[in-house]
C-alpha cells in the first residue's frame, strides 16, 4: 500500500492499492489508473468519468473518441457520461446544459480498495445542487457502475439520471441488439412516441431510443467476435443511441467514421421513469456490463 496524492478539493490523501495511481491523464486531467488482476480502467475525476474498461485477458469494452476533449470543462465524448439530474433536457425540454452537470464537475475519489478476487472498487462522491451522490465502480471480470443520489434540499425534486456506457464494437452495421423484444420505446430520430420494438434491434442509420426496459440486453458482435451483456439495476429505462456518420460529423469531439466502432446501451430512469425524491429520499441506479464469447 502507498499514499497517494490529494485527490479532490476534500479529499485528503488516500491510502491506494499497488494496482492503481492517481495522475495527470490526458489534457493533464486528473486521472485514477487501475491495473488490477482482474481487469484495467481509467477514471477521470472530471465527471467521474470512467473512459477505459479491459477486463483481464481480454480486449478494450469502453470505447472513447480520440477526438475527446480533455480540457476539465467539456463533457468527455465516450466512456460513460453521467447524465443527471436531467437526462438531454429535462421531462420539461428546458434544463441546460444538456445531460445535466453530473458529468461537467470535479467529482472527490472517497476510497479505491482492491478485493480478493483481484477487482477493484473505487468510491466517489459529489455534493451538488442539493444533492449528495455516490458513485461505485467496480472493475474486474465484470463492470459494475452503482450511483447513489439522495435530496439533501428543503424541496421535492424530480430526477432523471444515465450510466451512459459508450460500447465499443467491431462494426455497428452488423450488431445486432436483442433483449428489447416486446418493450416500448420513444424514437428521438423519428420523433415518435409508444412504439413496440418487434424481433433484434439493428442499427443502419441515427438510433436514438429510450425504452421502458431494464434488459439484460445483448449485444452481438461479429466483427468484434464478441457479446457485450448490459444489465441494468433499478433501472427501469434502457437508451439506445447512435449518431451515425452525420451525427458524427457535426460533432467537434467525434471522427465522422467513429460512429462505427460505438453503440451507446445506457442503464437510465428518464422521463416517464423519473424519479421523485422527498427531502432527505435517495435512490440508486445501477449497470452490470460483461463480455461473452459469440458461441454462448
Ligand atoms: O452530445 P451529448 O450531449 O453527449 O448527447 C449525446 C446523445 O445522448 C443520448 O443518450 C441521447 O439519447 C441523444 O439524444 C444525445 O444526442
Amino acid at each position: 500500500m502507498s499514499t497517494g496524492p490529494r485527490t479532490g478539493p476534500d479529499a485528503g490523501s488516500l491510502r491506494l492499492p499497488r494496482s492503481t495511481a492517481v495522475g495527470p491523464g490526458r489534457g493533464r486531467q486528473p486521472r485514477l489508473l487501475i491495473d488490477a488482476p482482474a481487469g484495467s480502467s481509467q477514471i477521470y475525476l472530471h465527471g467521474a468519468h470512467l473512459t477505459s474498461w479491459v477486463p483481464r485477458g481480454g480486449r478494450e469494452v469502453v470505447f472513447t473518441s480520440r477526438q475527446a476533449v480533455f480540457d476539465g470543462a467539456t463533457a468527455i465524448r465516450g466512456g460513460v457520461p453521467l447524465c443527471l439530474p436531467w437526462f438531454t433536457t429535462g421531462v420539461d425540454g428546458l434544463q441546460r446544459p444538456s445531460h445535466g452537470w453530473g458529468r461537467l464537475r470535479p467529482w472527490v475519489l472517497r476510497s479505491v480498495e482492491q478485493e480478493r478476487d483481484g477487482s477493484v472498487r473505487v468510491l466517489l462522491g459529489l455534493e451538488h445542487d442539493g444533492l449528495s451522490l455516490l458513485y461505485v465502480v467496480h472493475v474486474g471480470h465484470e463492470l459494475e457502475l452503482t450511483l447513489s443520489l439522495r435530496n439533501t434540499g428543503r424541496e421535492p425534486r424530480e430526477i432523471e439520471a444515465a450510466l451512459h456506457t459508450y460500447l465499443a464494437v467491431g462494426d455497428v452495421t452488423a450488431v445486432e441488439v436483442t433483449g428489447l423484444e416486446g418493450a416500448t420505446y420513444s424514437d428521438g430520430v423519428e420523433g415518435t412516441r409508444g412504439n413496440t420494438q418487434v424481433g433484434a434491434l439493428r442499427i443502419s442509420g441515427p438510433t436514438d431510443r429510450v425504452y421502458s426496459s431494464q434488459g439484460p440486453v445483448t449485444v452481438r458482435d461479429p466483427a468484434g467476435g464478441r457479446q457485450i451483456l448490459v444489465t441494468g439495476s433499478n433501472a427501469p429505462s434502457t437508451v439506445v443511441w447512435n449518431p451515425w456518420r452525420s451525427g458524427a460529423a457535426a460533432m467537434a469531439d467525434m471522427a465522422d467514421e467513429e460512429f462505427a466502432s460505438m453503440l451507446c446501451v445506457e442503464s437510465a430512469a428518464v422521463r416517464e421513469h423519473a424519479r421523485l425524491l422527498g427531502p432527505g429520499e435517495s435512490t440508486t441506479l445501477g449497470t452490470r456490463v460483461e463480455v461473452l464469447a459469440l458461441s454462448d
